[in-house]
This record gives C-alpha cells, structure tokens and sequence, in this order.
C-alpha cells in the first residue's frame, strides 16, 4: 500500500550527451538519494532526453549515436530510461517545452485530469510573472511529479542574458521544479541567493551536494577520444566499444557546426567547453 504522503517523481535530464558519461548516471542516483531521503519522495524514474541535431553545437555528432550510446549506458538501470522525443522534432526545443512534452505524457498515463494540467498551469504562471512569489502551487499528493534534473553549470546559466526566457524559466521552477548537482568550480547556493528570480522559486530547487567532486564532462571524454587517450571506466565500457567501432571522436567531428551560429548553452562559455 503506497503511503499517501510520498509523492512519486519522474526526473528528467536534458543535454547533449556527447558522449553519456558516467557522471550523467551518477547525477541520477544522487538525486534520487538526495529526495528520498526527505521522506518525502519516491523516485519512479529517470528519463534521458538528449538533444536533438538541430541544436548547433560545435562537436555535436548525430543523435542516432548519442541516442545508442545512452541506451547502452543505462542497459542495466532498472529506472533510468533514454527517450527519443526531443530527438525526433526538426527543430531544436526549449528545454520548458520538453518538459511539458513529458508532463503530458505522465498525466495522459496516469489519466489524471485534475488540477494538475502543466499547460494551464504554464499559462498561469506567465500571466503571474510578476507577481508570483514561489513555492507551494506543485503541491500534487498523492500524483506523480516530474522534476527536471541537471548539473550547477545549467543552473547558473539561467542568468546569461538572452540565453533563456524568463517565462521559461518560470515554468520550470514554478511547474516541475529542478534537482541540480554541485559541479566543482560552482557555487549553486550563492547563485540562487543572487538572483531574485531563482529566489523566489528557492522552495522548488533542491541542491545536491556531490561530495566525489570530479571534472567528469563529455567535453573531456571527447579531447581524449581525439588525442587516442584511454578515457576507460569515465564511461560504461559497452560506450566505450560502441565508440571505437563507430570510430566517433575525432578531428573532423568536432568540426561539426563549428562554422554555424553558436548553440544557446556554447554562448555561455564554461571552461569545459573549450576544445
Ligand atoms: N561532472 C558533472 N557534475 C554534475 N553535473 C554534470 C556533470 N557532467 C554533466 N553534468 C550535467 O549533465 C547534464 C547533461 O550534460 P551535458 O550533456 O551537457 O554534459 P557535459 O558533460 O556538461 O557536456 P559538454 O562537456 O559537452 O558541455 C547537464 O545538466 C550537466 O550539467
Ligand atoms: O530552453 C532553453 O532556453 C535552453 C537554453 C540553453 C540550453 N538548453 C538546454 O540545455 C541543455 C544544454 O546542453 P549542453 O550540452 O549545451 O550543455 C540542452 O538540452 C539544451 O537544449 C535549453
């Protein structure tokens, strides 16, 4: 009998995936570690969504690939998932509207047509932009939830001018909320504290802490892929074959997009992302 206290979530990881590594599976257990042990959630699953080809990134190789690798990679997760959706639009998509996406689909199975319809509730919440002050409109006992998931860099770029939209941004935390894992180098506590914004919606965001820092990003594993460096047990070793045999990484594919306008999160230049 499921105690009607817990409320049940569904985390939801977007980025490139370029190549998966084994922190993006981390990311996952910790969050799910982190919000079980309020005693106040179950997590019921965990959905990798990578971005699709029409995000411009310099270096980004096709999503078939991407798509395969993080198959294989959660091969013998009994809860994390891959899903293809975001994949399949022709045109790259704001990470709200993913999340929407994947909203519906969780009220659509549940059939649970109540108050909790996140188009109406994304509706509200930019009418309330302005005045809306945080917190308790999530409140679903007793239905599933769908939390977004990601490391303190995609935090933090909320507050690269241009990058997101406002209103985005308002929906993310004020309709699903975000579990966001300290990376090294990044302080998401203090970037919360300095944005009115982040704020208001504090109640929405939980901060993980991962004590096993590590410089772990798909940005390395691709610089060592190039220079024929062993990049062994950063990622699952099946992705490591599938690399090798596809022969992925290298010189030319990270020319890929290099001569296109540059992807949203590439503006925002992280030390990582330099090759
Ligand atoms: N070492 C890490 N610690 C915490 N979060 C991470 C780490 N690596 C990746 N993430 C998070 O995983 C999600 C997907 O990341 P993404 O595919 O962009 O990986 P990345 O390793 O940061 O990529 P790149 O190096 O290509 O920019 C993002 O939310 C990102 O913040
Ligand atoms: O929705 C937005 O406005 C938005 C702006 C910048 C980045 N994102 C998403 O954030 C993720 C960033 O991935 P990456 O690999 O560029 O760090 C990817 O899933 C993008 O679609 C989303």
């Amino acid at each position: 009998m499921e105690d009607p206290n817990i409320t049940k979530v569904v985390l939801l990881a977007c980025g490139s995936f370029n190549p998966i590594t084994n922190m993006h599976l981390r990311m996952f257990e910790l969050a799910r570690d982190y919000l079980e042990d309020t005693g106040k959630y179950r997590v019921v699953k965990g959905i990798i969504s990578p971005v699709g080809d029409a995000y411009k990134k310099k270096g980004l190789i096709e999503a078939c690939h991407r798509l395969e690798m993080a198959r294989l990679a959660t091969d013998s997760s009994d809860w994390i998932t891959v899903d293809s959706w975001e994949t399949l639009q022709s045109n790259w998509v704001e990470t709200a509207r993913v999340a929407r996406h994947y909203y519906e689909e969780l009220m659509a199975t549940e059939q649970n047509n109540d108050d909790g319809d996140v188009v109406k509730c994304a509706k509200k919440r930019r009418k309330e932009e302005n005045r809306f002050k945080g917190s308790s409109h999530q409140k679903r006992t007793g239905s599933t939830r769908l939390m977004l998931l990601c490391g303190a860099d995609v935090l933090e770029s909320f507050g690269v001018p241009n990058l997101w939209k406002q209103e985005d941004i308002i929906e993310i935390m004020g309709c699903y909320g975000l579990v966001c894992i300290t990376r090294s180098g990044g302080d998401p506590h203090k970037f919360i504290h300095q944005s009115d914004t982040l704020w208001n919606y504090r109640k929405n965001i939980h901060v993980v802490q991962e004590w096993v820092t590590n410089e772990i990003s798909a940005t390395h594993m691709r610089r060592a892929l190039r220079r024929g460096l062993s990049v062994r047990y950063l990622l699952p070793d099946a992705v490591l074959h599938y690399i090798h045999e596809h022969n992925l990484y290298n010189d030319e594919s990270e020319q890929r997009n290099a001569d296109v306008v540059l992807a949203p999160l590439q503006r925002f230049t992280r030390s990582s992302s330099s090759s």
